[in-house]
């Protein structure tokens, strides 16, 4: 465990790709002030600096696939423990699959709780295929994203149910996490309100 980071709040964002994590944590981080970690965006900052584990991984998110969990583990605590002074985490797109966030909670700290956002297969293509228009994200391709809804499926649903034995799940259902980010956002501060 990381003493520094003891009785910090540690939130986990899961939902598929295209879900509306990275849009829900904008706004939370605006309203909450809280310390926004996005394993998808720390792994494009390694492709990026051009470097040759980044080339790997590179090859690993064209396939849709997940990048081995030591590697996300690595950078997400290297990020937490530079920002000891935040009042709190979000760590968006993790865990993506059970053993990663056992590793996490007993090498890091427990998480407080996890926001899960249930959305349909094929609202979440539309939306992947429509932000590809724009993204430049090598990943966002009709291919690709079929390939990371399988993993999805597979590997991260299975954290969704763990966690809700855990009673720590708070989920966003379905009406909800498919309507407009407003409504979304409205749902997600009667979770942070509490916290
Ligand atoms: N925690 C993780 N463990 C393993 N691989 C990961 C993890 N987070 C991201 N990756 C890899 C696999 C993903 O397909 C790729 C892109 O991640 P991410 O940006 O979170 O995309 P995503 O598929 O969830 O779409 P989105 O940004 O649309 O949520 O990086
Ligand atoms: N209708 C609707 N679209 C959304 C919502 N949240 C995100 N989107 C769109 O869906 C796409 C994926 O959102 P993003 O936040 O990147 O999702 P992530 O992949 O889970 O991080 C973006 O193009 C958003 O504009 C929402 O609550 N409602
Ligand atoms: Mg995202």
């Amino acid at each position: 465990m990381a003493a520094e980071l003891a009785g910090k709040k540690i939130i986990f964002i899961v939902g598929g790709p295209g879900s509306g994590k990275g849009t829900q944590c904008e706004r939370i981080v605006a309203k909450y002030g809280y310390c926004h970690l996005s394993s998808g965006d720390l792994l494009r900052a390694e492709v990026a600096s051009g470097s040759e584990r980044g080339q790997e991984l590179q090859e690993i998110m064209k396939r849709g696939e997940l990048v081995p969990l030591e590697t996300v583990l690595a950078m997400i605590r290297d990020k937490m423990l530079a920002n000891t002074d935040a009042k709190g985490f979000l760590i968006d797109g993790y865990p993506r699959e059970v053993d990663q966030g056992k590793q996490f909670e007993s090498s890091i700290a427990p998480a407080t709780s996890v926001l899960y956002l249930d959305v349909a297969t094929e609202t979440m293509v539309q939306r992947l295929i429509k932000r590809g228009q724009t993204s430049g994200r090598a990943d966002d391709n009709e291919e690709t994203i079929r390939a990371r809804l399988n993993t999805f499926e597979k590997a991260t649903a299975p954290v969704v149910d763990y966690y809700k034995q855990q009673g720590k799940l708070y989920e966003i259902e379905r009406a909800v996490a498919e309507s407009s980010p407003d409504e979304v956002f409205a749902k997600v501060c009667l979770l942070f309100d509490k916290l």
